[in-house]
């Protein structure tokens, strides 16, 4: 099998082999169309394509078919890893396509040029500009010269204050890291608030998705007034400020994060939430620790790309809440926690996908699942879950 980048399905390409993985799979970029696709556009940076940048792989596709192309990969990883059949439709996000990305990551090579990863590689592609980020945050930063090797940590907040670390390769894997430019905290908007929060901590890079992503998690959660929830992989809390609302100052919603940052910024912006407490720790070690404060009606999990796997699945099923809301980045990951949870008796109500990430291949799932009464859900097949996840 041969995976190409920057072709479209039914196009006649040439293809450079850029990976060869003996007898498993080759990764390929599409050098020469010789019969383009109707759905291919062109792309508005001069360095998307092979040899480009890295970062948006997908801006020869019209906008509408990335979608449609992601519902499909969506659908597919449910088919195939958790044995759901599910027709899936991913949702724009307000804003556009471009002049979105309110994160970057920049590289300076040995000649002191900043630029832009290229794909899969340590290589510097030297940039003029970058169509996707937010318009000017990164102007002023491609033109200068800087101190060969180093990257620099880019945020543009709510507030449109710009936010510059430089990060020096340091002993070990950790590189340290200096201020250059803005205060040092970004302020974010989403779910009701103003959130002061570290500007290279997590949150969601394009402006618009904390605030649907918070809705779309808050219109599941549904949680009992008086009730308990949980907040696992948490952030700041984000989506422990709207079960905080549902449950009522009575009630107790319990955020898990690993980051000590990420907690301290929570408790601060949501000290006017009592009933919201964090835990600093792995969820896995915490979850396996007991949390106490009596079963959860409902968890949100949120984990990072690789999911959250059979451990901390099998934990959240001994705990028995009603609903889970399982928060996603990666079809594949969710798609083998999709199969984790039926085996714990539980059945995808509701999915919801959105772009949060136009001009690449990524796509956000949210999705409910209930107790399963009996009535089972829509599977197909047995779900392919390997055993070691
Ligand atoms: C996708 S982010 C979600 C954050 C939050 N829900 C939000 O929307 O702002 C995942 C979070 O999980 C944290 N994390 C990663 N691995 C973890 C683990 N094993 N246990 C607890 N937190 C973890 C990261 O620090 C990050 O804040």
């Amino acid at each position: 099998m041969v995976f190409v980048r920057h072709a479209l399905p039914g196009e006649r390409v040439t293809a450079l082999v850029t990976e060869d993985n003996g007898g498993g799979y080759c990764r390929a970029d599409a050098v020469t169309v010789h019969s383009a696709s109707p759905d291919r556009v062109t792309p508005s940076c001069p360095l998307s394509g092979p040899g480009g940048c890295g970062g948006c792989d997908w801006q020869h596709v019209r906008p509408e078919r990335q979608r449609a192309i992601k519902a499909g990969v969506v659908e597919e990883q449910l088919r195939r890893i958790a044995g759901v059949d599910r027709s899936v439709v991913v949702e724009e996000l307000p804003g556009g396509v471009l002049g979105w990305r309110s994160r970057v990551r920049l590289a300076v090579d040995d000649a002191g040029v900043a630029g832009f990863r290229a794909h899969r590689s340590h290589r510097v592609v030297a940039a003029t500009g970058c169509p996707l980020s937010v318009p000017g945050m990164v102007d002023g930063l491609l033109g200068r010269r800087w101190r060969p090797g180093i990257e620099l940590d880019v945020t543009v907040d709510a507030n449109e204050q710009v936010h510059v670390s430089e990060l020096r390769p340091g002993r070990g894997s950790r590189p340290t890291s200096r201020r250059i430019a803005g205060d040092g905290v970004a302020v974010q908007r989403a779910a009701g608030r103003d959130w002061r929060v570290h500007p290279h901590g997590f949150w969601q890079v394009h402006p618009a998705a904390a605030d649907v992503l918070a809705e779309a998690v808050g219109s599941w959660t549904r949680a009992p007034r008086g009730g308990t929830a949980w907040d696992l992989y948490g952030g700041a809390g984000l989506f422990a400020s709207v079960l905080a609302e549902q449950v009522g100052t009575g009630g107790a919603v319990v955020v898990v994060e690993s980051a000590p940052r990420a907690v301290a910024d929570g408790e601060r912006e949501l000290a006017d939430l009592p009933q919201v407490s964090f835990v600093t720790g792995r969820v896995e070690r915490v979850l396996a620790r007991g949390l106490g404060g009596g079963a959860p009606d409902v968890v949100v999990l949120d984990p990072p790309r690789k999911g959250a796997g059979r451990e901390v699945i099998s934990q959240i099923g001994a705990a028995r809440p009603a609903r889970v809301v399982h928060v996603a980045c990666d079809p594949a990951a969710f798609a083998r926690d999709v199969g984790l949870l039926r085996e714990q008796g539980y059945r995808l109500a509701e999915l919801r996908a959105f772009d949060a990430f136009p001009m690449t291949h990524h796509v956000e799932c949210v999705a409910l699942f209930e107790q399963a009464d009996g009535n089972g859900d829509t599977a197909t097949t047995t779900p392919a879950v390997s055993p070691e996840e």
